[in-house]
């Protein structure tokens, strides 16, 4: 296929080689807003506005993957096969599953557990272990400690549902997963399958071992470190 898709209006060289990826278009807004110097809109299709500018004088894109796996894995899939993109980033937020994760920490997936059936299309005679991009993972783990930011890295679960019938998802604790969120999985599968590059960090926006959950101002002062780890790992690459 080539440019534009059905989902991306952008033409061929309007994305850079690393795109931020927040679940929710309007957080892609405020990095475009906030971190981006001449950032232009190159992608208005459904709302999922897409920005490239400039960080620190890098070309840097941030556009958002809705919610859900199958949601990011369009959007993954068209960036990486038809606009030559490298690295995708996601900048989320999750849900801690784990005493030591506290609301307002960040959170590195170096592993994401899944419920979900994405993996079914690659018919693999066995289970697939999406993992992140180790190149990504430690520029991003070295940022976050000079930074003096606390943070966790470790499995996470990318869950097909935000309300859990089952109240299954605690059951995850007992394996040692971190956090749950929506899309890491299939990011990391769409990477792998197309050689390309990702890393998921999550804000920590509530607490399903304490019940605590961020204010909407609490939760923009902390997206704030994940937003500036995720683009100084864009500007090493
Ligand atoms: O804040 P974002 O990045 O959308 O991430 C989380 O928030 C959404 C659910 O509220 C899901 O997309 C989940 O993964
Ligand atoms: O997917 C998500 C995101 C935040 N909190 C949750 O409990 N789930």
């Amino acid at each position: 296929m080539s440019t534009p898709t059905p989902h991306i209006a952008a033409g061929k060289g309007d994305f850079a080689k690393t795109v931020l990826m927040p679940g929710d278009p309007l957080r892609a807004k405020f990095v475009a807003d906030n971190y981006l110097e001449n950032a232009v809109l190159v992608n208005p299709v459904r709302g999922v506005n897409g920005y490239t500018g400039t960080y620190k004088n890098k070309k840097v894109s941030v556009m958002a993957s809705g919610m859900g796996m199958p949601s990011i894995g369009i959007y993954s899939y068209e960036l990486y096969r038809y606009y030559d993109v490298d690295n995708i980033i996601r900048i989320g937020t999750a849900g801690s599953m784990h005493k030591d994760l506290k609301i307002r920490d960040i959170a590195f997936a170096m592993g994401a557990c899944t419920n979900s059936a994405y993996a079914t299309q690659f018919e693999l005679p066995g289970t697939f272990a999406p993992i992140a991009s180790y190149d990504l993972l430690r520029k991003a783990i070295q940022v976050t400690e000079e930074m003096g930011i606390h943070y966790m890295a470790g499995n996470f679960l990318s869950s097909d549902t935000f309300y859990d019938d089952s109240q299954g998802t605690m059951k995850w604790t007992k394996m040692g997963v971190l956090c749950v969120e929506m899309e890491a999985a299939a990011l990391y599968m769409n990477a792998a399958r197309t050689g390309k590059n990702a890393l998921a960090i999550c804000t920590i926006s509530d607490s399903l071992v304490t019940g605590e959950a961020t204010t909407a101002e609490e939760r923009q002062e902390s997206f704030h470190d994940m937003m500036k780890v995720a683009l100084e790992v864009a500007i090493s690459q």
